[in-house]
């Protein structure tokens, strides 16, 4: 089973691999680097029967967007194709997901995608066009869930990191079922959607999504829990397969 994880930066790609590695019983496991049309590079690791193939695409949804359309069609043109897309990294959370959780995506929503009106914000779809959620798998959510004991709940993309309590009051308003806030899971939800490659997204609790507050952040402690969850995924991904369509 090919598995392509979808990070911002280079750090959360190196928790994923690490984590990946780790879950072999001989804690190795053969690694790669994989160059991909648009000068990116991405890291492979074989450990059977998953093959897992991280590859840190930028911060935000747009970036994200754009290498996962990339590396999935380099895929399919090369005759190997992915059986699912993993949106991963650090993430803002909303109560109860505490620093150092792991959010396991029941939905991934585009949270600012619309307009301000005088009634407040509206999302595309009030407007009449586009698409502001993807749903992952219920079954692979629910497996992924019970082996890495991520919370799970949805998982709210944004352009612009909440910085306020009002602001995340709004968003929690918005969708009362947010775990965790981040910037590129829906641009990968969305390139996946193209192909019918089905999707998933995985935070590691960095902060509190509200008043900015950089020092309160833990992204090394997020780091390791990332990892810890990649450690722990492989048994779910390999015993999970999507529904026939
Ligand atoms: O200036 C700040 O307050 C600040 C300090 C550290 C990191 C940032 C980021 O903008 C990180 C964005 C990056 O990390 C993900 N992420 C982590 N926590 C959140 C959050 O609360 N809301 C949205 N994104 C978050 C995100 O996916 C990006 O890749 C800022």
């Amino acid at each position: 089973m090919r598995v392509l994880v979808v990070t911002a930066v280079p750090a959360e790609r190196d928790a994923v691999v690490r984590g990946v590695v780790s879950a072999t019983e001989t804690e190795t496991a053969p690694e790669a680097e994989v160059s991909v049309p648009g000068g990116r590079t991405l890291h492979r690791v074989v450990r059977p029967p998953l093959t897992v193939d991280a590859l840190a695409a930028g911060v935000g949804p747009a970036a994200a967007a754009a290498a996962t359309a990339t590396a999935l069609t380099a895929a399919e043109l090369g005759q190997a194709p992915y059986e699912l897309v993993v949106s991963a990294g650090i993430g803002g959370g909303f109560a109860p997901a505490p620093l150092g959780s792991v959010v396991v995506g029941e939905a991934i929503v585009a949270a600012d995608l619309g307009a301000e009106t005088p009634d407040g914000f509206a999302a595309v779809t009030e407007l009449g066009f586009g698409t502001v959620e993807h749903l992952p798998p219920p079954a692979l959510v629910r497996a992924v869930a019970e082996a890495t004991g991520a919370v799970r709940g949805a998982v709210l993309t944004v352009s612009t990191v909440t910085g306020s309590a009002e602001r995340a009051a709004e968003l929690r308003r918005r969708h009362p079922g947010a775990a965790a806030e981040a910037m590129e899971g829906f641009g990968v939800a969305e390139a996946a959607a193209a192909p019918g490659v089905p999707v998933l997204e995985l935070r590691a609790i960095s902060n509190a999504v509200g008043p900015r507050d950089r020092a309160a952040w833990r992204i090394g402690e997020a780091l390791d829990a990332l990892a810890g969850a990649f450690r722990h995924l492989p048994p779910a991904l390999a015993t999970w397969k999507e529904p026939s369509r």
